[in-house]
């Protein structure tokens, strides 16, 4: 309505009031007389009458005029959604002309900061479906906002709907800015545990998966080609077992790789040493320098032949995926005090930022954990380099940055890992791809690792098999056909033809000849092979 189409119905009105006026103005005259000669009323008494009568009157014609304007109303208003969030739903749907609009929505997303005062969610655009685990409401923006806006503030909309941020996931979508999807829980997440995946499942998955998202779906990272994983969170609170749940998941999903494993918990990934190139436990910064030597190493090496390959016009090599992996990190990074040490850890920052920024190019990624999740726990210039961040319960935004990231808090729809329910191991804020995830990681029964080990190094076994012989692969079949974990020197090197007088010239050859140096058996008396260190350096030459 215009305004002055506004102003000529009000002068409208006053002229038929003024009419009305003058009218009722004699009729009361006529009355009053009519009364007074038929009461016998003084003019006093008539008047008094007459006024009880018209204000009788005009009660009667305002409460019928009332219920007629309600009715009339009510059915050109939208109906109230009473699944929406509480709010003041009149001021929400006011006198805006138009399509309806969906009052709980608009209310809750105005008052919360993400849409403007004046500013609609149409009823149009807007579905709602009710699910297991919560209400899905799907809806369009008004055009001057983006779901972005609705991101920055998750807190007061969850204030809105009377629940917690955590109580809310929201989704974008990749047709429209506008559109944007919010599931409202009915209960904190993870109130109750979904059960692990199946193997099925999880080689089903675009990618590897990592754990549960909030609904049960299954959540991760789409490749770890060319990417590396930092994963931070407070003592106890399932780091360990999370990472322990991506190795297994690692193992369906990629058959098969070269494992580094350095274990500074002691044992935290021994399950998975039988399929390791390498394994360590210790918490010894010497013991990180070398390792970080080795893969160096094969970086250097996948280098040259990347570049060989450019040089003679020949299609880029394909390297086998390498992952390392390194449980309470931090401690590699302390020194005690002493000058050598210093020495050590100071290499240790400068070979693990070498090996995360340039191996991501020749497939070797890393895996980081760390319970210490402060300024000075891993060099700054080894954790900017990670491209994907967990980060389980931390109680200050301090560490949680120092786990995902400076920006993390600036990005879109962030969530604040202090929030998480330390009561309930293994929840983490995944944030990979720009965009941040509430997911629970898997918690597999050992015999599933287990038999996800054994079928792996199955495939190892037989792929070793299918290579031409090597002396190495011949003594691992001298070992298996003996039925045998450990071989003593003496034994094995006639059998590999190295014949000598000397004991210890003997086995310096045998040693020269695997490649490997020899070991002490089990009481740490006799010189011998195991198994486990043939077929590491056996995986490692390939
Ligand atoms: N997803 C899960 N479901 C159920 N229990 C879990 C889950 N994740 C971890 N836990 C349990 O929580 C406890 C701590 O787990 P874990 O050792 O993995 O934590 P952590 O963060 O690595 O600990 P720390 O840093 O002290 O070594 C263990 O008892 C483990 O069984």
């Amino acid at each position: 309505m215009t305004k002055k189409s506004t102003q000529a119905d009000a002068e409208e009105e006053l002229y038929a009031q003024a009419a009305g006026a003058i009218g009722v103005l004699c009729i009361a005259a006529g009355i009053l007389a009519a009364i007074k000669d038929k009461l016998g009323l003084s003019w006093g008494g008539a008047v008094a009458v007459a006024i009880g009568a018209l204000v009788a009157l005009g009660y009667a014609a305002w409460w019928i005029r009332t219920r007629i304007h309600a009715y009339l109303h009510r059915k050109t208003q939208p109906a109230v959604r009473q699944d929406g969030p509480a709010g003041d739903v009149t001021a929400a749907q006011g006198d805006v002309p138009g399509p309806p609009v969906h009052a709980g929505l608009t209310t809750a997303l105005s008052r919360a900061g993400a849409i403007g005062k004046e500013e609609v969610v149409l009823d149009e655009d807007v579905t709602v479906k009710q699910l297991d685990v919560g209400t899905l409401y799907k809806f369009l923006l008004p055009p001057s906002r983006t779901s972005e806006d609705v991101g920055k503030h998750l807190g007061p909309i969850a204030s809105m709907f009377g629940v917690t941020r955590l109580h809310l996931k929201m989704e974008t979508s990749r047709k429209s800015e506008r559109q944007v999807r919010l599931l409202v829980l009915k209960e904190p997440p993870f109130s109750r545990p979904f059960p692990a995946p199946t193997r099925q499942e999880i080689a089903d998955f675009a990618g590897v998966p990592m754990g549960h998202d909030v609904t049960g779906k299954l959540v991760g990272v789409p490749t770890f080609d060319k990417a590396s994983l930092l994963v931070g969170g407070m003592t106890q609170t399932g780091k360990t077992t999370l990472v322990n749940g991506i190795i297994t998941c690692l193992l369906i999903a990629y058959g098969d790789f070269d494992l580094y494993l350095l274990d500074g918990k002691l044992c935290g990934l021994t399950e998975f040493q039988k399929v390791a190139v390498r394994y360590e436990a210790s918490d010894d910064p010497a013991v990180l320098g070398s390792m970080l030597d080795e893969l160096n190493a094969r970086v250097d090496d996948r280098y040259t032949k990347m570049q060989e390959a450019k040089r003679n016009r020949q299609p880029a090599p394909v390297f086998k995926p390498v992952f390392f992996i390194i449980d309470e990190a931090a401690d590699f990074y302390v020194d005690n005090g002493s000058k050598d040490s210093q020495e050590t850890v100071r290499q240790n920052e400068d070979k693990s930022r070498k090996l995360v920024s340039k191996s991501l190019e020749s497939g070797i990624s890393t895996i980081m954990m760390t319970q210490r999740p402060s300024n000075d726990a891993i060099p700054v210039k080894v954790r900017d380099q990670f491209l994907y961040r967990l980060c389980l319960y931390v109680a200050a935004k301090g560490t949680a940055k120092v786990a995902l990231g400076d920006s993390y808090f600036e990005t879109v729809a962030p969530i604040h890992p202090a929030l998480l329910d330390p009561k309930i191991p293994g929840q983490a804020v995944l944030f990979a791809g720009g965009s941040s995830a509430l997911i629970r990681g898997f918690w597999f029964a050992d015999e599933f690792i287990w038999r996800t080990v054994d079928e792996v190094l199955a495939k190892q076994h037989s792929v070793i098999s299918e290579v031409p012989e090597t002396p190495l692969t011949r003594a691992l079949r001298i070992m298996e056909e003996k039925g045998v974990e450990f071989i003593p020197t003496a034994d094995l090197a006639p059998l590999l033809d190295v014949t000598d007088t000397s004991p210890s010239v003997q086995g310096k050859r045998l040693s020269k000849l695997l490649g490997v140096p020899p070991g002490k058996d089990e009481k740490g008396v006799v010189r011998g092979y195991w198994v486990n260190d043939l077929s590491a350096a056996a995986k490692a030459s390939r």
